[in-house]
């Protein structure tokens, strides 16, 4: 079996990429595999270069080719925030819980509002995007490869399914008329920023593969 490596530490991400590999008979290892990887510092200015950071610190230390996803909200109300700095929005220990909790108080605070509401009520606050870089460095070559995703989608005040991760619940996606939480691993992949930019990875990952750069 292929393994590729992955450069988080975030479960949810983990979850979906293995369900993405899987299909392509490749198994998938992360950082929580590696627990004595120190934590990699995420201070670049963009989602493209925290991805590389990400990759490349990863990379160095196993010596194997790793893949690293950097991603986020951006809210329009909130002209782009959190951003980069989705993961730890409500500060020091930030949690998906507290960091929905901030980003509807101060929607609300705002009185963010897009006049418009679902049948059970839920107000709809803010347009939004979800967005995904992901970066693959092969220490071999020291040669990044880069591609990103994009999903276009809008803030409700109150949460819907229990799928996914992060902000999901409350990531309401008008084209399919339920959250990104009510979604299925198969379904989120097929829209999601993620899912997006995998699509135009996969290919490279593939041939990476192939040479067998991979192997375990
Ligand atoms: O850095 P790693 O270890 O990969 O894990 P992380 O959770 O810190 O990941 P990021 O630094 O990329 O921060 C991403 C933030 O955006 C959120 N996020 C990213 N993709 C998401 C998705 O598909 N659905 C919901 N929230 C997402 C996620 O919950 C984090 O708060
Ligand atoms: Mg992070």
């Amino acid at each position: 079996m292929k393994t590729i490596v992955i450069a988080t530490k975030n479960s949810g991400k983990v979850k979906e990429f293995a369900h993405a590999f899987a299909k392509l008979g490749v198994d998938v290892k992360s950082l929580l595999d590696y627990p004595d990887i120190p934590d990699i510092p995420e201070d670049g200015s963009t989602f493209v270069e925290n991805a590389k950071i990400k990759a490349k610190a990863a990379a160095d230390i196993l010596n194997v080719p790793v893949l690293a996803d950097d991603s986020g909200l951006t809210v329009e109300a909130l002209d782009g925030a959190p951003g980069v700095y989705s993961a730890r929005y409500s500060g020091e220990g930030a949690t998906d819980e507290r960091n929905n909790s901030k980003l509807i108080t101060e929607l609300t605070a705002l009185g963010a509002s897009m006049n418009e509401e679902l049948s059970d009520g839920t107000q709809l606050l803010s347009a939004a995007q979800f967005r995904c870089a992901l970066a693959l460095y092969d220490p071999a070559s020291a040669e990044f490869i880069v591609a990103e995703g994009n999903v276009d989608g809008v803030i409700a005040d109150r949460p819907h399914g229990d799928g996914g991760f992060g902000y999901d619940p409350y990531f309401y996606v008008p084209a399919l008329g339920c959250s990104m939480a009510e979604l299925t691993k198969e379904e989120k992949g097929r829209i999601s920023h993620r899912g997006e930019a995998l699509r135009k990875l996969i290919p490279i990952v593939e041939q990476l593969l192939q040479d067998s750069a991979l192997e375990k």
